[in-house]
């Protein structure tokens, strides 16, 4: 479980979160979108403790695991000795650490690197590294800021398994992502931060209610009809009805989580 009321944190004269609230139960996966510098950062750096606020209340219940955006490994050991260090620190000892070490490797397409130095392993590799080391104690909390940049669709894929997996014995997760398609494979709900606060919160669904589509038909001779609606079908259905020549072609777009960020972008 995760809750924020009211944040607020200032860097001298920027307030990197002005009233920043979230509430995530546990199972759930909350999507943490918004423009650069909204203050995804700074919440995730406030909810592992680095940070204080300056008013406003953070609680978090059970072990934490944190990726953060910046990557934070020592390059001059191993992958293994990278994990038993976090395992450890999260108390898995002996059989335990060892056997959570192998299953998170193998989530994370990292087996046959657990024996390498972090410092020659490839950018997403590293990635990997930070994201396993988040996960390889199954915390109950889970803050992953942007836990899939330069990874490649292999390892994306793997990634939001593993988190997927998490999720559903129970973890609470916040999950910062610029890529919108990520959080409806996650199956996420979704926060939308801006200017240091939650401006939009709940299901990919209910946010997307009432955003308008777009229909496109295609008539012979090319000529294109266009109408941006609330209800694609309900206008298709009404559109052909009324058309006494062939029809080409026929795109329906429904409005996406992209047409919802550009949506928010002019909410003040
Ligand atoms: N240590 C710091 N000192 C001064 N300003 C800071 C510091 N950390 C963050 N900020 C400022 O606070 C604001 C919020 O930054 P934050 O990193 O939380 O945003 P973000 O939503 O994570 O952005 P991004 O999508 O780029 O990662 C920005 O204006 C940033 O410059």
């Amino acid at each position: 479980m995760l809750k924020a009321t009211g944040l607020v944190k200032r860097f001298h004269e920027v307030t990197a979160l002005d009233g920043f609230c979230l509430d995530v139960a546990p199972g759930e996966i909350a999507g943490l979108v918004g423009h650069n510098g909204a203050g995804k950062t700074t919440f995730f750096e406030i909810a592992s403790g680095l940070l204080s606020p300056e008013s406003g209340n953070i609680a978090v219940k059970g072990q934490v695991g944190v990726a953060p955006q910046q990557l934070a490994l020592y390059p001059s050991v191993t992958v293994r000795e990278t994990l038993r260090f976090f395992g450890g620190l999260a108390g898995l000892r002996r059989a335990a650490l060892k056997q959570a070490i192998d299953r998170v490797a193998e989530e994370l397409l990292l087996t046959g690197e657990l024996d390498r130095r972090v410092g020659i392993l490839s950018g997403g590799q590293q990635r990997r590294t930070q994201a396993a080391t988040a996960l390889v104690a199954d915390p109950a909390v889970l803050l992953l800021d942007e836990p899939t940049v330069g990874a490649d669709p292999e390892t994306r894929a793997a990634l939001l398994a593993a988190v997927r997996r998490r999720a559903k014995n129970g973890a609470t997760v916040v999950y910062a992502t610029h890529y919108l398609p990520e959080l409806a494979e996650l199956g996420a709900t979704i926060a939308v931060a801006k200017n240091g606060r939650v401006i939009a919160r709940g299901t990919g669904e209910e946010l997307l209610k009432g955003l308008p589509g777009e229909v496109r038909v295609t008539l012979d001779g090319d000529e294109e009809l266009a109408v941006t609606t609330a209800d694609p079908t309900a206008t298709l259905a009404e559109l052909l009805r009324g058309l006494d020549r062939p029809v080409r072609a026929i795109d329906i777009r429904q409005p996406s989580l992209d047409d919802l960020y550009k949506e928010l972008s002019h909410v003040a």
